[in-house]
């Protein structure tokens, strides 16, 4: 018999075990910072923009001039001269004049609006007709709008997205400090699996795990090493499991984690470290165990990829993220149920769910069912003494990124 715990007990040995864990530190070019783990705060040096710039084509303007101007009684200005892309500019804005300003060029001193080319016309003798007002600020960025110095434009542990890495170039970046990817060694046990590209024989199946895991970790920021298929046979997997540990922050394995004979995983943790758990009140995921080999974190994941999946998510994903200094906060929904969901197993139930037209609809699942995890947009929790949920009850679904 497994002595359960519940996932969050589990999850607070985690943090009294493996908080300290950190990966560390390494700077790399932008071109390498997708997904990676800010190690320090962004403080920005410099102004963006850093000079007042148009966001039209048109004329630059003192706002007082052209108050109350119409198609009837247009606003005369003088054209004072013309701002070209990408140079400085010298004039300044005396009242009564204007400058001719291009989208994303500076703007004169002392202008404080613009008026766009379709509400003007040029005389060609040096005189500008404006038929619209312009608000004080109208069309335009102030120096600094978007950043100041000193401001902090990206927190530590920010996972940095395609719109981060344009705001580091915004500031002149050409290298971040990120947190170093943590390598997360995975072996898949059984002696049913084969790897990809191989032909199936009776009673052999594909080798889900591996694959599935490996873009886990990556997706959560860390470097996968698979290590290939071990038949199940203490032996084997322990000597491979020792080589593991030399070069990795972190080992998942999968398969043989519950009580059958063949069930190698937990004595090959005992042997080389400590069995910290086996057992966790979830379904699917109930055989997982979690054990430290030389300070190192060891996960055993249930064989079935569903509970696989739920178990990485629940215990290991954190953890991989918080080596990283990372936030490991997911994303929530609610809406209602679109069906009654049963549940009476006393373990934790983590249901797939789709979302669509506003409600979740729970996906029919077992753990060995890995195509209906891959429909899903996220999962329902159910707790662990509750025996159910009815339908059109609000419920939070927690996302899966995609
Ligand atoms: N007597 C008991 N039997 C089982 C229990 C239990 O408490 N008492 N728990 C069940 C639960 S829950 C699960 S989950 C599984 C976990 O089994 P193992 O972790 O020991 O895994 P295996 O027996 O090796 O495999 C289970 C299942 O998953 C398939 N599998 C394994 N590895 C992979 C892989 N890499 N890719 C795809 N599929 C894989 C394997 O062929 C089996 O079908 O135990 C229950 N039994
Ligand atoms: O972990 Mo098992 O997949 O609960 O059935």
């Amino acid at each position: 018999m497994l002595h359960v715990s519940s996932i969050a007990e589990v999850n607070d040995l985690i943090a009294q075990r493996f908080g300290e864990l950190s990966s560390g530190a390494e700077d790399v070019p932008l071109s390498q910072a997708l997904g990676r783990a800010l190690a320090a705060d962004v403080t920005a040096t410099e102004f963006v923009p850093n000079f007042n710039r148009s966001t039209v084509d048109g004329y630059a303007v003192i706002a007082a001039d052209v108050f109350g101007c119409s198609e009837s009684i247009p606003s005369l200005l003088t054209l004072a001269g013309e701002s070209h892309m990408g140079q400085p500019l010298t004039i300044q804005l005396q009242k009564g004049q204007c400058v001719y300003v291009p989208t994303g060029a500076e703007l004169p001193a002392n202008a404080d609006a613009m008026v766009m080319l379709e509400n003007a016309d040029d005389f060609h003798d040096g005189t500008i007709a404006i038929y619209k007002p312009a608000a004080p600020g109208a069309n335009l960025i102030y120096r600094g709008d978007d950043v100041k110095p000193g401001q902090v434009v990206l927190p530590a542990g920010l996972r940095l997205t395609a719109a981060d890495i344009g705001a580091l170039a915004a500031l002149g970046s050409t290298q971040v400090s990120v947190a170093r990817a943590p390598r997360v060694a995975i072996l898949s046990t059984g002696d049913e699996l084969v790897a990809a590209g191989q032909t199936l024989q009776a009673g052999q199946i594909r080798d889900v795990n591996a694959p599935m895991l490996a873009a886990a970790v990556s997706a959560a920021g860390g470097i996968p090493d698979p290590r290939g298929i071990l038949h199940d046979e203490q032996a084997v997997i322990q000597a491979a499991v020792d080589a593991a540990m030399d070069s990795c922050d972190m080992l998942l394995i999968s398969g043989g984690t519950s009580v059958g004979v063949k069930d190698a995983i937990p004595a090959v943790i005992s042997a080389l470290g400590e069995l910290l758990v086996h057992g966790v009140a979830a379904k699917p995921g109930k055989p997982t165990i979690l054990g430290e080999i030389r300070g190192k974190p060891v996960f055993g994941l249930p064989g079935n990829p569903v509970a696989a999946y739920f178990m990485f998510h629940m215990l290991a994903r954190p953890l991989l993220l918080r080596m990283q200094g990372a936030q490991t906060e997911d994303r929530h929904v609610s809406a209602p149920l679109a069906r009654a969901v049963s549940s009476n197993h006393g373990r934790e139930e983590f249901v797939p769910v789709a979302l669509s037209e506003e409600r979740v609809h729970p996906i029919a699942s077992k753990s060995g069912l890995i195509t209906t995890l891959a429909g899903a947009d996220g999962f329902i929790r159910i707790p662990r003494d509750c025996e159910g949920l009815s339908r059109d009850e609000l419920v939070e679904v927690t996302l899966f990124k995609r």
